[in-house]
């Protein structure tokens, strides 16, 4: 057990990694994708780039969960992390009905990573792999914490969607991630985070939180460039099979 460097100190970290996304957190709240998502007036291609692209996201992510678990302080928190890489494999079982399914536009287009997914994939492998636990763990936080903020807002809106239409697929999206289960994972994460703060230096305090506006950013990005793409600036080129 470590000794708590900042025992003195009431204010949870993780409440000013929170309060350091104030601005960027209006932003999204203010998203087109989402006020769309939640009335259930989202283009459903827009909705399928969406969630192509986070499954392609999840694969990173569940990559990046299992690194971090390795370098868990503790048996305990190595099993948390290590079953989060477990559950965003279900989530991305989620994802693969909704692509295979009637709901959304079919396609057969091979779809690569957008700059925004790379970038934030690469990210969270890259801090896992090569940052101290207390920033890399900081860095994963936004994935289970802005989710969750944001489906609460969602699902006031999504309730008359789903009680329109029991199987919208927007509807099972918000109703995934606003449950009491996941707010207490969030709530499980956001402890480790703040315990993994407690042992830190200043210097990694101060980096927790610019890696927890980091990955916030690259949340704001992906629902924005679902609907609003920016694709590479250039294509790649055909390959004959
Ligand atoms: C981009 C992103 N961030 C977070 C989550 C929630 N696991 C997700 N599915 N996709």
């Amino acid at each position: 057990m470590v000794t708590p460097v900042h025992s003195a100190d009431s204010v949870r970290h993780t409440d000013r990694m929170w309060d350091a996304t104030g601005s960027l957190r209006t932003a999204i709240d203010g998203l087109e994708f989402l006020e769309q998502l939640g009335h259930g007036t989202l283009p459903l291609d827009a909705f399928r780039f969406y969630i192509e692209q986070d499954r392609l996201y999840l694969a990173g992510y569940t990559k990046a969960l299992a690194i971090l678990a390795s370098r868990a302080p503790d048996a305990t928190t190595a099993a948390f992390w290590a079953t989060s890489a477990a559950s965003a494999v279900d989530e991305a079982s989620l994802h693969e009905q909704l692509l295979s399914g009637s709901a959304l536009p079919p396609s057969d287009a091979r779809v690569e990573h957008s700059p925004t997914c790379l970038g934030y994939t690469s990210y969270l492998i890259a801090t896992a792999a090569t940052e101290p636990y207390p920033v890399a763990a900081a860095a994963i936080l936004p994935c289970f914490w802005i989710y969750a903020d944001v489906a609460a807002r969602l699902a006031g809106a999504a309730q008359d969607v789903l009680a329109r239409d029991p199987e919208h697929p927007y509807a099972r999206w918000v109703s995934t991630y606003d449950s009491d289960e996941f707010r207490d994972i969030v709530s499980a994460a956001r402890t480790l985070v703040d315990e993994a703060a407690d042992g830190a230096t200043e210097a990694q305090r101060e980096a927790m939180v610019d890696a927890f506006v980091i990955a916030t950013r690259y949340e704001l990005s992906f629902w924005d460039t679902a609907l609003h793409p920016m694709p590479w600036s250039h294509s790649r080129s055909a390959v004959a099979p």
